[in-house]
């Protein structure tokens, strides 16, 4: 099957973007994952496929499937190139637009600077709530959303690490470490994304304070690895330290791929997050039919 892509990318995470509003290409996992490989697709963190919604009040539906195929609830720097893509594409003539997603409804809006808003919704913290069920949970694995200790091994004596489970559709576990170019991403990363607390994994975030309105940030994304930015990561990891009281409720979030603006005014309101977005390319690819 041939089909149209465009290529985005939104602070270095990138993406696949697929104009589904004509008709649904009912794409398969190995599909998605080809579209995603490095090597013999296209290439990208996540695909994304823009849809119309049939839902009064909302504008676009707006999937969305990791580079493992398997689809997910929300992505945050997908969602600035989501109202990009449908501005360019004239498939809207506001700037501003409702998008229904798996993981709740969000609202980005095109900037006059260029940059885009989000309104991310409203971040759930852990209290049994879903995804963090608490199927699998081994004894000496315990704690509150803001510190939960995961063991990192079946022996008592593996290491430990504590983290802050925020959900912004999608879950998310972070942890705060001294320097985020020293952090373990790569090993401690799969071991948080794979651990048997989270049957769904979980993304899994290593946030340094700089001081309260900056911090840097490193994400070990469920089902892409290690990104360049991570929007609904970045939002988790802000929310938690403005909870416990590290910071200011406007936050700077410096990522590998560029900065990001995070804004949360406390439980029970929605976080706003502000970055680039960027076309790169648009193309034709054969996709097996697998
Ligand atoms: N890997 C994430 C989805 C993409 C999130 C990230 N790219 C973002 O910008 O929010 C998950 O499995 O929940």
């Amino acid at each position: 099957m041939r089909i149209r892509f465009t290529k985005m990318q939104g602070a270095g995470n990138d993406f696949v973007v697929l104009d589904e509003t004509r008709a649904l290409l009912q794409l398969t996992p190995a599909q998605y994952r080809f579209l995603a490989d490095r090597h013999f697709g296209v290439g990208a963190d996540q695909v994304l496929s823009v849809r119309l919604s049939p839902a009064p009040g909302i504008d676009f539906e707006y999937v969305i499937h990791n580079a493992d195929g398997g689809e997910v609830e929300q992505c945050g720097n997908g969602a600035r190139c989501f109202v990009r893509y449908v501005s360019d594409k004239h498939l809207t003539d506001r700037d501003r637009v409702r998008v229904k997603t798996l993981g709740g409804v969000i609202e980005p809006r095109l900037n006059p600077d260029g940059r885009v808003t989000v309104d991310m919704g409203a971040p759930v913290f852990e209290a049994g709530q879903i995804p963090f069920d608490r199927a699998g949970l081994s004894p000496h694995e315990a704690g509150t959303w803001e510190k939960w200790t995961l063991a990192l091994g079946a022996d008592p004596a593996s290491p430990k690490v504590a983290v802050a489970l925020v959900s912004m559709g999608n879950p998310h576990a972070v942890q705060e470490v001294p320097s985020v170019d020293d952090a373990p991403v790569h090993t401690v990363g799969p071991q948080v994304e794979n651990h048997p607390r989270f049957p769904r994994r979980v993304n899994a975030g290593f946030m340094e304070v700089v001081n309260r309105a900056l911090i840097k940030l490193r994400v070990w994304e469920r089902g892409a690895g290690e990104t360049l930015a991570c929007g609904t990561g970045a939002c988790a990891a802000v929310v938690a330290g403005i909870r416990l009281g590290r910071l200011e409720s406007r936050v700077d979030v410096q990522t590998r791929g560029g900065m990001l603006t995070i804004e949360w005014n406390g439980v029970g309101e929605p976080v706003l997050m502000t970055g680039p977005a960027v076309t790169v390319f648009e193309g034709e690819i054969e996709v097996p039919d697998q």
